[in-house]
């Protein structure tokens, strides 16, 4: 089998690796020679040289490639995609050669590119998830489409993915471009769990007065159980990691936070397609909030430092708040992909979007087990819905800053207590007559069910 890959960088260079490992014959092209001449130590020290050629062209990987082709993009989301498949395009390739784009482009580019393309080649979208690790041991494949080159280059995606109790980690999770919808969901979810870990971290540490080691210790108790995920298992060991003189690590870091564009996204298109998803937009505003400082508006207020009370917390308690908003993070991005599925009519199977996340991928945790039987089953965790309430309860006490948590929490109170949304709606009518909506489905005005002598002025 015979493979391109286009854009060696830290994605590229160890999927490249994965990919001749796994029997595959690789044409290699990167803009910038020196990735080539990475890859090519690195195949070279693992003994993986034979099957790779890396070209100094996109023409010369076009001939050298036999048809139909497959070619594989990971270069920068945004017009760097356009402009290699232009350049492909010039280069020569066929209606029937498919291009799978693996970043992490926008899902609407992708719908776009689909007809930009559609008489040019096949044009497919794919997100990749786990990091440089994963990619060169086995990532998570979210892919997506139908078209004809699938058929040649499933098998093979199917190896390369990571596998979890035998069943690959790869999927077609639905129609169009729903893959890249799926992966920048995930990334959505990501920042969530970043962001709660983050938040526990900050409640034991600042609420009770831990030192990072101590939270380490608690975090690594944790993983030993159900609770296990990559995202927890980092944290614990970033946290127990200290410099020559005991200064711990996270003491030595800034606390401004980058993002490259998923996690906005994914709030983006939840806003727009009306599904709340509050532990996920809050981490993004989270990421935001982290910047603020040197901004005029903050520069005028007072930033001193407030003195912050501590807490008595149950770490039994605080495991079982800490499960519950996971797991909320998971049921909220799985309610957007299968509200923006319907929208959309791409068809995304919810439960192989799950296999694709079982292993190899930035937020694979064990408990997703429980999850993939049925989000439902959250509204059996009657220890978990107290222990979420009252901790985050006291987390606020503290002074300090929670959204993640307190938006989980918020989250499911408003989805499983007694609605306030009776007054909005007739507040709504009372200032402008947009109308209310009654118990028995009649839309009315307030008029029409109370006299109302004088409205307030
Ligand atoms: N890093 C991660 O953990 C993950 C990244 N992704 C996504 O995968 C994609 C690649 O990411 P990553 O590997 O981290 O990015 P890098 O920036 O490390 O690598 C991209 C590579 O593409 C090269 N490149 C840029 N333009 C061209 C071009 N026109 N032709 C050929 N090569 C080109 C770059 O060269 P140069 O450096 O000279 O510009 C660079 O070597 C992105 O969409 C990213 O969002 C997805 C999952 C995880
Ligand atoms: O896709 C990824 C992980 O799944 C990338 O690492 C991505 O860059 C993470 O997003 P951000 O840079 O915005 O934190």
């Amino acid at each position: 089998m015979q493979v391109a890959l286009v854009g060696l960088g830290v994605m590229g260079k160890n999927l490249a690796l994965n990919l001749i490992e796994k029997g595959i014959t690789l044409v290699a092209y990167d803009k910038n020679p020196h990735a080539g001449e990475e890859l090519l130590s690195c195949a070279k020290s693992e003994g993986l040289a034979d099957k790779l050629h890396i070209v100094s062209d996109l023409g010369d990987m076009v001939r050298r490639l036999e048809a139909p082709r497959s070619i594989l993009l990971l270069v920068p989301a945004g017009e760097l995609v356009d402009a290699v498949c232009s350049e492909l395009i010039e280069a020569g390739v066929q209606c029937s050669d498919i291009i799978v784009d693996c970043g992490n482009s926008n899902y609407k580019d992708g719908i776009n590119r689909k007809l930009k393309y559609q008489n040019k080649f096949e044009f497919a979208t794919m997100g990749i998830s786990g990091g440089a690790e994963g990619a060169r041991h086995g990532p998570a494949m979210m892919a997506s489409g139908s078209e004809g080159g699938w058929e040649r280059v499933e098998p093979w995606f199917t190896k390369v993915a990571a596998s979890y109790k035998g069943e690959s980690c790869f999927a077609r999770v639905g129609q169009s471009a729903s893959g890249h919808f799926v992966k920048m969901v995930h990334n959505g979810i990501e920042y969530a769990l970043m962001q709660l870990i983050a938040e526990v971290y900050q409640l034991l540490r600042h609420g009770t007065g831990r030192s990072p080691k101590e939270v380490a210790e608690i975090f690594d108790e944790w993983s030993q159980e159900h609770l296990n995920s990559y995202l927890l298992s980092i944290s614990s060991h970033i946290l127990s990691l200290e410099n020559q003189n005991n200064v711990p690590l996270v003491d030595l870091i800034d606390n401004k936070v980058g993002a490259k564009g998923t996690g906005l996204w994914t709030a983006q298109n939840a806003l727009e397609l009306g599904i709340a998803v509050p532990s996920l937009v809050a981490a993004v505003q989270a990421r935001h909030l982290t910047n603020v400082y040197d901004t005029t508006a903050a520069q005028e207020m007072t930033y001193a430092d407030r003195a912050t009370t501590k807490v008595e917390i149950d770490l039994v308690e605080l495991k079982d708040a800490f499960t519950l908003a996971s797991l909320l993070a998971y049921r909220q991005g799985l309610a957007l992909i299968k509200g923006a599925s319907r929208t959309h009519q791409w068809k995304v199977d919810l439960s192989k979007t799950l296999q694709t996340w079982r292993a190899g991928c930035i937020i694979r945790a064990d408990y997703l087990d429980s999850v993939a039987q049925g989000v439902e089953f959250i509204d059996t965790l009657d220890k978990e819905v107290f222990a979420l309430r009252k901790i985050t309860g006291q987390a606020m006490m503290t002074g300090l800053a929670f959204p993640v948590l307190s938006s989980s929490q918020t989250y499911f109170a408003t989805l499983t207590t007694p609605s306030n949304g009776h007054l909005v709606q007739a507040q709504r009518d009372y200032f402008g007559e947009h109308g209310v909506k009654t118990h028995t489905g009649e839309v009315c005005h307030l008029t029409d069910l109370v006299e109302i002598d004088a409205k307030v002025r």
